[in-house]
């Protein structure tokens, strides 16, 4: 436990130079301001610590972290923890419970970290458009207030989309209040989340530049919460086939194994965009070479550069790249080798079996790949990669972005 006892050290050093009243040195000939102990102050080194790294928006080091969490009467700030249910057998997407309104108004949200808009099936929705999704009605909430002159219209990579008004409501997830949270109230949502029963909304967890309500744009629940978390940060344990979970504020140490190792965030285009060390394939040797790409909750599978994609689908026999399937398909019972991918010198492996994603065709003869050529230039380490690691995205003033194994 040597960082332990290493950080209490300067910790209490911190608390000895933050407690000694300076003397009182008269150097300007004024009056004199008589310093006195603040009576019952109780010198605190890891609390000292830690508000100095919450007044910079640092993320304070796990031990400090466990230390505050596991000391009574520190005036802790918020975090906690969400179940993240995959809505079938293949991982297509994975949603949590938010509550919304007063009274709570439970809806079960997709949550995308490659876009920024909370938006949620409701009272407004075409009703012809609505099926079986559990709709928002602000009508019924004591809390809601509609913002009214904002509109929003959120279009996707897969060229699905929803409109429609905004208020703003108490929104709750994994027990983290944000008192007024702006709520994208659909009008119109396109087919695609018509048919997707299972999900009555988004939890956009990109950055604040992306916010598509106008005419100015919003915040996003993770924007509205991360002063007041513990740590300016969440995380994600995606399960394949299994309940996983979304952290808020904090790092749980159980949910990894060995250590976290981190990747500068270049947040320009609002995404979580970080650059992988390389990638290899099957037992093949790993090949250096820098990938730059989103971390997306909100897109099922991985996309890379055709080049990798290309090597990867020549270790599948009877693959090929299917122009009406719009991607790599081979015969279901063939073998998909793993594919990893580096973060500087950790290797994320996916196993094989994450690399046959659902049948291609109706008599089930081919499968579709979980990996397939990026579009537009950028590669995207979707679900498929996500659930193969415990991944941190930090959003303190210089993000980044963690992964481990687990
Ligand atoms: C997909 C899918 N496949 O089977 C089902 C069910 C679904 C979900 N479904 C049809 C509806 C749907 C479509 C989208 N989503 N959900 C989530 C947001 N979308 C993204 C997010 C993002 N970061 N990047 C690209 N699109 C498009």
């Amino acid at each position: 436990m040597a960082p332990l006892k290493s950080f209490l050290a300067a910790a209490s050093l911190v608390s000895l130079v933050a407690a000694v009243p300076a003397p009182n040195v008269d150097i300007s000939g004024g009056t004199t301001v008589q310093q006195v102990r603040k009576s019952g102050y109780v010198r605190n080194g890891p609390l000292a610590l830690y508000k100095i790294y919450l007044k910079y928006h640092l993320t304070p080091p796990e031990d400090l972290l466990n230390y505050i969490k596991n000391s009574s009467g520190f005036s802790k700030r918020s975090e906690g923890s969400v179940t993240a249910t995959p809505i079938d057998t293949i991982d297509t997407e994975y949603t949590i419970p938010v509550s919304i309104g007063t009274p709570a108004q439970v809806l079960q949200m997709d949550v995308d970290t490659g876009s920024s808009d909370f938006w949620v099936f409701s009272s407004e929705t075409e009703s012809d458009e609505v099926n079986g999704q559990t709709i928002y009605d602000p009508s019924q909430s004591s809390t809601s207030k509609k913002l009214s002159g904002d509109t929003y219209s959120v279009s996707y990579g897969d060229g699905s989309s929803s409109s429609g008004e905004v208020y703003t409501d108490k929104v709750k997830i994994a027990g983290i209040t944000v008192s007024k949270q702006a709520v994208e109230v659909a009008e119109q949502v396109s087919s695609s989340f018509t048919s997707d029963t299972s999900s009555s909304g988004l939890v956009g967890l990109a950055f604040d530049s992306l916010n598509q309500v106008s005419p100015s744009a919003v915040q996003t629940f993770f924007g509205n919460a991360q002063s007041k978390l513990d740590s300016p940060l969440f995380t994600a344990d995606l399960k394949h086939d299994a309940a996983g979970s979304y952290g808020f504020g904090f790092i749980d140490s159980s949910l990894y194994t060995g250590s976290i190792t981190y990747e500068d965030i270049d947040s320009s285009d609002g995404f979580w965009s970080w650059t992988s060390s390389g990638y290899a394939i099957g037992s093949g040797s790993f090949v250096s070479t820098k990938i730059t790409g989103i971390a997306d909750t909100g897109t099922t599978l991985m996309t890379m550069p055709s080049s990798i994609v290309k090597a990867y689908y020549k270790k599948v026999s009877g693959s090929y790249y299917d122009s009406t399937a719009a991607g790599y398909i081979f015969p279901c019972g063939n073998t998909t080798p793993s594919f990893t991918f580096g973060v500087g010198s950790l290797r994320i492996v996916i196993p094989g079996s994450y690399m046959s994603y659902a049948a291609a065709d109706d008599d089930g003869t081919y499968c579709y790949g979980s990996l397939q050529k990026s579009s537009g230039g950028t590669n995207i380490f979707g679900d498929v990669a996500l659930k193969s690691a415990f991944v941190v995205f930090n959003g303190a003033s210089s993000p980044t972005i963690g992964w481990a194994t687990k």
